[in-house]
């Protein structure tokens, strides 16, 4: 089976009640289109993984991230492929997250965090990311 390597952004902020809060993107095309994600894509051959990561935020979303520590590996198998995902933590630097081809997004904190309609590998991630909020 063939393996898609990719990058997602778990990008953190904090609301205006101090809560800290991430940023999930609800898939606009394709096979998964509706699935709620962590916006990235796939790595480039001669990228690192962050600079991958830095680019698809980029086009994505128009906004420029710092990238920070990988939270997990995720592997996960789908019917076609192997998906070999990193999950690192992010925060924004400078944009307004603009949706260039999600269908929507919303911010989550701990308590919303598994309201939305993930796609099947992003389960696996979940609970790191709930320990670490
Ligand atoms: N970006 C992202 N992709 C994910 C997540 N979870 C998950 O299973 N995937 C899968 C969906 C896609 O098959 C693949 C990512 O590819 P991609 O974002 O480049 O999207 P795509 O296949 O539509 O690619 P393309 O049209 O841009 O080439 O990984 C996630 O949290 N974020």
């Amino acid at each position: 089976m063939r393996t898609i390597k990719v990058v997602a952004a778990v990008i953190k902020a904090v609301n205006e009640d101090g809560e800290p809060i991430i940023f999930a993107t609800q898939r606009g095309y394709g096979d998964f289109k509706g699935g709620w994600e962590f916006p990235g894509g796939k790595i480039e051959s001669g990228e690192t993984p962050q600079e991958a990561l830095k680019r698809e935020i980029l086009e994505e979303l128009d906004t420029e991230i710092a990238v920070g520590d990988l939270i997990d590996t995720i592997e996960f198998d789908y019917p076609d492929f192997h998906l070999s995902m990193e999950c690192f933590w992010c925060e924004i630097c400078r944009g307004d997250l603009v949706l260039k081809e999600h269908e929507a997004a919303r911010w989550l904190n701990k308590e919303s965090l598994c309201c939305v309609n993930w796609l099947p590998a992003d389960v696996l991630l979940l609970e790191k990311v709930q320990m670490n909020l």
